[in-house]
């Protein structure tokens, strides 16, 4: 194959810093120099409404395969928890990274911890997961919108607009941000969705040669963590309006899987809870895992929670 490619990329910074650390793994690992394509995405236009109302994660990801299709680049970088869980026909993962810090972020000026916060404090979030778990531990809190890049949405804490925000920690600490994380989550108190803090490799299903290359940068503990999750997703309809978290981690040699399910229209329901473990070696067994968490939370009543 060329030893020269081009990288897709939203221009966000927290997209840019990802871009540029594929583009040195590529170039230590593999001899392989990549440019980059920036590129603005429908998903980075639309600010004002939550992305479950103008069309969910795709949005952040059609553009890039554009250019994919188009042979304008050969490789889109996303986050792997704005990958919608079925890639359009001609698509593929090639690679899953190793995860960052898989947890949320408690932001504040002012308080330390979720615990500190007052009655009824004002909580900036527009992740519809983030806000049904908060709520089902303080149901005091008010919860007001937040969308717009990390750098933006900084901003609007700084400038007074919430008592705390919630983040992921990877995003920040990736952009060098990790001091503005005053407490994380523990994955029980508050699930992540599937793929966050990880890494995806999106190509065209022909490029055969990219794939086998670029699989050698996959690590193979965080994919099969991802496919689990994403299967949970997956087999409740995928779409991101749903307060859908799953998150897989190992121990002792088993992948064991924690699911949550909310309502998205009221937010005080009990959440639906399932965990399920099991020795996982392929994708298709990761997979087989994510579908048995569902087939648990359909047990307990998802159907009640899934959109008609
Ligand atoms: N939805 C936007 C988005 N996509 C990826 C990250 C953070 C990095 C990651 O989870 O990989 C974020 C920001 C956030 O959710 O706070």
């Amino acid at each position: 194959m060329t030893t020269s490619i081009t990288i897709a990329t939203r221009e966000s910074r927290l997209a840019l810093w990802q871009a540029e650390h594929v583009q040195a793994r590529l170039a230590d690992e593999l001899g392989i120099t990549a440019a980059l394509l920036g590129m603005t995405t429908r998903g980075d236009q639309i600010l004002d409404r939550t992305l479950s109302k103008i069309g969910g994660k795709g949005l952040f990801v059609k553009e890039l395969e554009t250019a994919l299709a188009e042979g304008r680049a050969h490789l889109a970088v996303h986050s792997l928890k704005d990958v919608p869980m079925e890639l359009p026909e001609g698509f593929t993962l090639a690679a899953v990274l190793e995860r960052e810090d898989p947890r949320d972020a408690f932001v504040s000026n002012d308080y330390a911890s979720l615990a500190e916060l007052p009655e009824g404090a004002v909580v900036g979030s527009s992740s519809l997961r983030r806000v049904t778990q908060l709520l089902s531990v303080r149901p005091d809190l008010r919860v007001e919108p937040l969308r717009g890049n990390l750098d933006t949405r900084l901003r609007k804490l700084d400038e007074g607009g919430y008592h705390a925000i919630l983040l992921a920690a990877a995003g920040l600490k990736r952009l060098g941000l990790g001091h503005r994380v005053r407490s994380v989550f523990e994955v029980d108190q508050m699930l992540p969705c599937a793929g966050q803090g990880a890494l995806g490799l999106e190509i065209r299903s022909d490029d055969a040669a990219l794939a086998q290359a670029l699989a050698r940068l996959a690590h193979l503990p965080t994919w099969l963590a991802c496919e689990a999750e994403r299967a949970v997703s997956r087999a409740l309809g995928g779409s991101c309006s749903l307060p859908l978290a799953a998150h897989a981690r190992w121990q002792d040699g088993a992948l064991h899987l924690d699911a949550a399910l909310g309502h998205a229209e009221w937010h005080t329901s009990p959440l639906l809870r399932a965990a399920v473990a099991g020795t996982v070696d392929t994708v298709d067994a990761a997979r087989a895992l994510g579908q048995q968490a569902a087939s648990r939370l359909r047990e307990l009543g998802a159907g009640q929670y899934l959109p008609v």
